[in-house]
Parts: structure tokens; C-alpha cells; sequence
């Protein structure tokens, strides 16, 4: 499906931020002497471009630090008069955005909780209209691309220009090393269907652990994202929510000072001419492997026709169970994954399945 967002980039509305884009601040604004006090360290810093805080905490079981409420804005403005630096926090209804806007917030955020419901967005979005602030929308929980783009286009026919997405990674009930899966070709292919959207990594809900944030920071930038949403408290691991992800503004100082960062692309002409030697390599060989795929697929026909003659099942199980083994091992003696080629051989398998049931189903035409 064809997206037209109408969309403001982010140095747009963050004219002083380079790329990447820093947002930075506490899980929770806990006390105004906790928020002020890590918004003055972050500002030191002078990496970072933006203070988050959650005010409205949605939590998954009651009893946690549910979030300061309408108070907490408070402290949120006083941090951002004594460091300058423009302020966002998390909003999932409209009397959310009723007090941000009153309290003078600058950009919004809606979560990962609330991008699920539509309902919801659209209450944001209804309560936005005819205001001109930058929204930014974290993926739904869900691995649902379609949820988050909707979520995008409800804003933006709201009239809102100034939107950015947030990868926070997308909850499973599988546990992986991360808190939240990351499946990176989501953010992948929103990137590919709406290229003007910037992307934001949240490396800090992603990993769920401050050890592995430089890694999926690093990750991030390297899919060519706009910046990172990092979360930081003046003592970690005293913090009321999300503790063991969050890092004091020193250590996020050093996790961006490590971060590499690449463009797009390079003006070196050296780089410029290897490059195109190597992708005329690429296409020449994707043009081989689409012709031994299409091969291959008019084998798979000619078996289909055979097998309908002869009365013999489509899905041919040991058969199968033979062509994965060998070829992974023969693709691990290539250098190969040995996932990559059984998600490989799974799709040539199942089109090969779909073109003998095209061929089973075909009524011959009498002559
Ligand atoms: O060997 C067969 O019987 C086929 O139909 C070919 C093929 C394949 O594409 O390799 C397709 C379906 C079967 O499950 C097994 C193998």
C-alpha cells in the first residue's frame, strides 16, 4: 500500500540537533530534584538535544511507580528553563495532551502501548488538532507494521508535518537476550515504504540492560536511523522504574563518544568507483540466481504436471528433510548461514508448493 504522509524532517524541528539526534532523561521523572538535577548533567554533556521523562507511566501490572502526573510537568518546564534544552514526554489521551500542552511541552511522544489501540491515536490525534508540535510514535508492541503506520497517518491527517517514528523493539513471549525484539526489518521496511520519516532507536527498552545499549545504539546508526532515545538517571540504580537499562549522563556521554558515525554516502571518488565495480558484480549475479531460480520453478511445474498424472502428493516430506540438509551443509563449507539457507530454501519451497497446487487445480481444457 502506497503511504503519503506530508513530513517535516526532524532538523526542521530540532534545528540545533546534528545527526544523530540525542534524546536523553529518566525512565520516570521521579522528583523535580531528580529531574532537574540529570537534565543539568545531561546538558554538560553537550551531546544531548532533547530531555525526555515519562509523567504518565503505563505499567503492565498495578502497584509500580505508576508515573508523577500532572506535577511532575512542572518539573519537567523548570529542567528545561534551567538547561535550555526542549522537552518531550509520553502522552495516551487527550487530557495527557490537554496538560502538555498547557504546561508548554515541546514535542510528544505517543507509546508502544497506546500506538496498538487506535482508538486511542485517534484521540491524540483528534485533541491535536490545528497544533503545531512535533509527535513522535513508537512501534505498537506488536509486530505490526500496518498499526504503526496508521498510527502515523492518523497524526498526520490531524494536520500534524512534524512527526518521527520510534523503534523500541516489540514484545514476544519467547525471552531473547533482549527485552523487547528488536526485528530490525520492521524498522527496515518502514524506512523503505516512507524514506522522508526519521527513525528513532530506543536502545534502552530494546536491550532492557544498559550493558548491550552502545551495541544496539551502534546497530541503529548503521540502518541509518535519525538518533537514539537513551534513557538516564542520576543514580540508575536507584531509580523507580526500569532500573537496570537506565545510565547516569556520564556514561551516556561515553556511550555516544564511542558510537561510529557513517553517512549515507561518500563524495571519495575512489570509494565511489570500487562501489560501482562491486554492485555491477551484485546485479550480474542476482541476474544468474533469478534465472536458476525461474529454472528451477519451471522443474517444479514439469513435477507438478507428473505427479497430478500419477496421483501423487505435492508435499513430498523426505524429500525435503534431504534438500535442507545437504545444502545447508553444503552451504556452510561456502561460508554460508546456515539459517539464511533454510529461510532461503523455506521460501523456494513453499513457491515450488504453490506452483504444483496451480498445476494440480488447472482443469485441462477438452480439445
Ligand atoms: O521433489 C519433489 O517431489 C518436488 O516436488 C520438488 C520439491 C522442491 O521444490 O524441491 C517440491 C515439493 C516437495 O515437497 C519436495 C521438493
Amino acid at each position: 500500500m502506497k503511504h503519503t504522509l506530508q513530513l517535516e524532517s526532524i532538523s526542521k524541528w530540532l534545528p540545533t540537533a546534528s545527526k544523530p539526534i540525542i534524546i536523553s532523561g529518566p525512565c520516570s521523572a521521579e522528583t523535580e530534584e531528580q529531574t532537574i538535577a540529570t537534565a543539568k548533567q545531561l546538558a554538560a554533556t553537550g551531546k544531548v538535544h532533547a530531555l525526555r521523562a515519562g509523567i504518565w507511566k503505563p505499567r503492565t501490572r498495578p502497584g509500580q511507580y505508576e508515573g508523577a502526573g500532572e506535577e511532575g510537568l512542572k518539573w519537567l518546564i523548570a529542567a528545561k528553563k534551567e538547561t535550555g534544552l526542549p522537552v518531550t514526554t509520553e502522552v495516551a489521551n487527550a487530557a495527557h495532551v490537554e496538560a502538555c500542552l498547557k504546561a508548554g511541552v515541546d514535542i510528544l511522544w505517543v507509546g508502544a502501548r497506546t500506538t496498538v489501540n487506535p482508538f486511542s491515536v485517534q484521540e491524540v490525534a483528534d485533541s491535536l488538532k490545528g497544533v503545531d508540535i512535533p509527535v513522535m510514535v513508537k512501534n505498537p508492541i506488536n509486530p505490526d507494521l500496518e498499526l504503526w503506520i496508521g498510527a502515523l497517518e492518523r497524526l498526520n491527517k490531524a494536520g500534524l508535518t512534524k512527526l518521527a517514528a520510534i523503534h523500541r523493539g516489540f514484545s514476544s513471549f519467547e525471552k531473547g537476550p533482549f527485552r523487547n525484539a528488536p526485528m530490525w526489518d520492521m524498522a527496515i521496511e518502514l524506512k523503505t515504504r516512507i524514506p522522508e520519516l526519521d527513525i528513532i532507536c530506543d536502545p534502552s527498552h530494546i536491550s532492557g540492560n544498559r550493558e548491550l545499549i552502545s551495541f544496539i545504539s551502534q546497530k541503529a546508526l548503521d540502518l541509518d536511523m535519525a538518533g537514539l532515545m537513551i534513557e538516564s538517571h542520576i543514580n540508575p540504580d536507584a531509580a523507580w522504574s526500569d532500573a537496570k537499562q537506565q545510565v547516569t549522563p556520564a556514561n551516556l556521554g561515553k556511550i555516544i563518544d564511542g558510537l561510529v558515525v557513517r553517512t549515507v554516502s561518500s563524495d571519495n571518488k575512489t570509494f565511489k568507483d570500487t562501489l560501482s565495480i562491486l554492485r555491477e558484480q551484485i546485479d550480474q549475479l542476482d541476474d544468474e540466481i533469478m534465472s536458476k531460480m525461474a529454472a528451477r520453478m519451471k522443474i517444479s511445474e514439469k513435477i507438478g504436471q507428473y505427479k497430478k498424472e500419477n496421483g501423487v502428493t505435492i508435499l513430498q516430506v523426505a524429500r525435503w528433510e534431504e534438500i535442507i540438509q545437504t545444502r545447508i551443509t553444503l552451504g556452510k563449507a561456502m561460508g554460508l548461514n546456515a539459517d539464511f539457507t533454510s529461510d532461503l530454501l523455506k521460501l523456494i519451497h513453499q513457491e515450488s508448493i504453490q506452483i504444483q497446487t496451480k498445476v494440480m487445480n488447472k482443469v485441462e481444457e477438452r480439445v
